[in-house]
């Protein structure tokens, strides 16, 4: 059993494509746990105080999406397990958790890992479909979907956390070799809204998954 995860930046599309290439494939789409999510709101509201509590709710939820994808062959998950340190390491060097955090964070995330490594053939993912978008399309997604605790105008100091978040993903890609990649353009293909665009990119997915099986 293997699945497809999805990465990239806040806003690059991740949800978007995760269904569309479940549809297509005719497999399951998981999703990140955005609306039910209560910390989540809070975090944006106080991150020093709430950003271990999101960082370990989302990697408890992520995990259970991951057991329950890997039931069936080729289903999705809308964001990997490998970009949670990102995001984590990114708010703890803004000061927002301490370097007990930090610690207890990192040992839990390898403990989890262990399960999933790329060395077991079951459960590693099988393709990682990274989206890449450059800060001003990120910027301009992010208002696009309007939620409302996201927004630069309701926290001006987020803006330079999102353009240092882009920049992270950048080197976290080139760098990530847990298993076979692919970086899909997300500035040049506006698969939301471009049905040709949209054709293009699950091609040039399904060609790299051909390839690599
Ligand atoms: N390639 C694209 N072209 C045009 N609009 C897009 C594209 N990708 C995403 N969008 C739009 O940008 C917004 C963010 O997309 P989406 O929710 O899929 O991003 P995401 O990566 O899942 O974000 P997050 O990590 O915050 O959950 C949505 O309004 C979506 O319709
Ligand atoms: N701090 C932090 N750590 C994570 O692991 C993480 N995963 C997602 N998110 C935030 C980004 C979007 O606002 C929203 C949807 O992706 O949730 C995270 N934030």
């Amino acid at each position: 059993m293997a699945v497809i995860v999805l990465s990239g930046t806040i806003g690059a599309g991740k949800s978007s494509l995760t269904g569309m290439l479940a549809e297509k494939l005719g497999t399951t789409a998981f999703y990140e746990s955005v609306d039910d999510n209560e910390v989540l709101p809070l975090f944006y509201s106080d991150p020093k105080k709430y950003a271990f509590l999101l960082q370990i709710y989302f990697l408890n939820k992520r995990f259970a999406s991951i057991k329950a994808a890997l039931k069936d062959d080729n289903n999705i998950l809308d964001r990997s397990i490998y970009e949670d340190s990102l995001l984590f390491h990114l708010n703890a060097d803004l000061g927002r958790a301490n370097q007990k955090e930090v610690d207890v964070y990192d040992e839990l995330l390898d403990n989890m890992l262990e399960r999933i490594s790329k060395s077991d053939i079951n459960t590693a993912p099988d393709l990682l479909v990274h989206i890449r978008v450059s800060f001003d399309t990120m910027m301009k997604r992010i208002v696009k979907r309007g939620r409302e605790y996201e927004q630069i105008e309701n926290d001006p100091d987020l803006y330079e956390y999102y353009n240092e978040l882009n920049r992270r993903y950048d080197r976290w890609y080139n760098d990530f070799d847990i298993c076979p990649k692919i970086q899909i353009d997300g500035d040049k293909y506006d698969f939301v809204e471009n049905p040709d665009d949209a054709e293009k990119v699950l091609k040039d997915i399904e060609t790299k998954l051909a390839e690599i099986r």
